[in-house]
């Protein structure tokens, strides 16, 4: 098997580029190209391992013919286009836990910076001024600390701030009352934070909800000279209406780590008064780059090389365990999904995916995208078990999942039901020595059958002499058959006969059969 190639395309701790060569990856460490020349690299690679640098836009992703894992060595994910990394079926993670301790002291050490103003002391000392008496702080303790996004750095934050005898009041829609209660800080609405806070601390993604959350309008219904602290993403803060701010005294102090537009090399805050900021930081210490690099890397190799899915932001996970027990039950739900889509007439858009036995007690997601995969391929060959959930999704397919408790003839089984037209249309498939996919029911009709390579598929009426007339039509024509499987409701009644090919049949073959007596339903499958 070829070693799967990976690029690390931002400066990242050395350990990452070791993990990676000690999972069996080839490992390349390319930093600072321009966009041009990664897109002109990056179709080599299967796995893209980046901080915030690197963007992953449609240009890199059109690129990237090869890719399969995005990787990011931190949290935020905004350089990476990833509904569109998604379409073209590339796995985007992140390493969500590695960096929060390091980001919240940051926000902490913000946060003594503004209170005693301690960049321009620093640096007027060391002009010689001893500025002693033009600097007089106040104390945090007892304060009010608003956070707004209580997530896992908002909740460290809040541990510190506890820690230094501060109140904290935290406003995010997702924070649960018992979760305030667990996290000692009182649950507010936003303005309620607004009007008590005299610290506030940002710890929220940037997204539609949170883009301006501190707007020139909320920032007038701050407490007069509230000091504000930014770690989280730039954007989060109207930076016009905070340089208004800082000037009417409003706000008495304003710390940012991150800025709408970065690298920031001009702003209207810089030489503001009360303004400190540092280049987008938060992350950086030691510590907290050793944990994202070889978290990352962890992660990336364990996908490429064994299939395993943590902290992906558009698939399911999927231990390093789960993944070796799931293969053969996603190779055999492709191969139904595939078995359906190529014989659907309709253009449908409801499709049931029911395990029993063994595989109703697996982590159904994997098998549902697999059968979504296989179905979908009549669309596209493009399609993959991580593109077909937001394809079907987009498409507006309704997709049940049904776990049944009950073992029925196998110890296995995953079905596949479509609603056509005619009614339901259901095919099903076991897995023989837990690792052959095996079809076993096709539209009510019991028959076995591996799903492999160039297939014919007949539906006829049961009569004698009707194999016969099927072999002698296709060794006419040279086409040998490899493996021949029937079944039928009834005597007499509708048969399947499922032959397994060499070569592909040509369209005039299928025609000839076509015109057999009995014959009702001819296709050509390819699996
Ligand atoms: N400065 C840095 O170097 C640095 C380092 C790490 C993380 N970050 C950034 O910090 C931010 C927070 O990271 P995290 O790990 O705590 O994320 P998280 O997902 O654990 O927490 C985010 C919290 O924001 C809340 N939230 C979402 N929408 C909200 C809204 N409209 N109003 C209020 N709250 C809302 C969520 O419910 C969640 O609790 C992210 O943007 C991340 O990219 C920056
Ligand atoms: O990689 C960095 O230095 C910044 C990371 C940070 O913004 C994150 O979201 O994890």
């Amino acid at each position: 098997m070829t070693k799967p190639r990976v690029l690390i395309s931002d400066k990242m701790d050395p350990n990452a580029a070791k993990i990676f060569a000690e999972r069996g990856c080839d490992v390349d460490v390319i930093t600072d190209k321009t966009p041009d020349e990664l897109a002109a690299m990056i179709g080599d690679y299967d796995g893209l391992a980046i901080r915030s640098s690197t963007k992953v836009t449609k240009q890199i992703l059109d690129a990237a013919t090869n890719l399969k894992v995005i990787g990011r060595a931190g949290i935020g994910v905004d350089n990476v286009d990833i509904p569109y990394a998604s379409a073209k079926g590339v796995v985007v993670m992140n390493t969500p836990f590695g960096n929060s301790i390091t980001t919240a002291e940051h926000a902490i050490a913000l946060m003594f910076a503004l209170a005693r103003q301690l960049p321009e002391a620093n640096a007027q000392t060391q002009a010689g001024k001893w500025p002693k008496n033009d600097f007089m702080g106040v104390e945090v303790t007892g304060k009010t600390l608003g956070l707004i996004g209580a997530g896992n750095i908002g909740s460290i934050v809040a541990s510190r701030a506890l820690g230094l005898r501060m109140k904290v009041v935290a406003f995010d829609p997702f924070l649960t009352a018992d979760r305030a209660i667990e996290m000692g800080v009182e649950k507010a609405d936003l303005d309620t934070l607004l009007a008590k806070a005299d610290f506030i601390t940002l710890h929220t993604p940037l997204t539609d909800q949170t883009r301006n959350v501190l707007s020139r309008e909320n920032l007038a219904k701050t407490k007069k000279g509230v000091r504000i602290i930014n770690c989280a993403r730039g954007g989060l803060i109207d930076e016009e209406a905070l340089k208004e701010a800082l000037d009417s005294g409003q706000v008495a102090g304003a710390a940012l780590d991150v800025f709408a537009t970065e690298p920031a090399k001009e702003s209207p805050l810089f030489g503001t008064p009360n303004f400190i900021c540092t280049p987008h930081l938060g992350a950086s210490t030691n510590e907290a780059q050793v944990n994202v690099a070889l978290q990352v890397a962890e992660q990336m190799a364990d996908y490429l090389v064994n299939g395993g899915v943590t902290n992906a932001l558009n698939m399911p996970s999927l231990s390093a365990e789960e993944a070796p027990k799931l293969k053969p039950y996603t190779n055999l739900a492709l191969k139904l999904g595939s078995l359906v889509g190529q014989l659907a007439h309709d253009n449908l858009d409801n499709i049931a995916i029911e395990v029993e036995g063994a595989a109703a007690e697996l982590n159904i997601k994997p098998i549902t995208a697999a059968v979504l995969a296989g179905f979908m391929r009549r669309f596209s060959d493009a399609v993959n078990m991580v593109n077909a959930p937001f394809l079907a999704k987009e498409r507006g397919f309704d997709i049940r999942e049904v776990r049944h408790d009950k073992t029925g003839a196998y110890h296995t089984l995953v079905r596949v039901t479509v609603n056509t037209a005619q009614g339901p249309r259901s095919v099903a498939g076991t897995l023989f020595a837990n690792s052959e996919a095996r079809l076993v029911e096709i539209f009510g009709i019991s028959l076995e059958a591996e799903l492999e390579g160039n297939m014919l598929y007949i539906v006829n009426e049961d009569a004698p002499g009707f194999i016969g007339r099927v072999g002698t039509a296709l060794g006419e024509a040279g086409l040998n058959i490899g493996t021949f499987h029937l079944g039928r409701r009834s005597a007499g009644g509708e048969a399947v006969l499922l032959l397994s090919m060499d070569a592909a049949i040509p369209e005039a073959v299928l025609k000839q059969l076509g015109t057999l007596p009995g014959v009702k339903t001819v296709k050509a499958l390819k699996f």
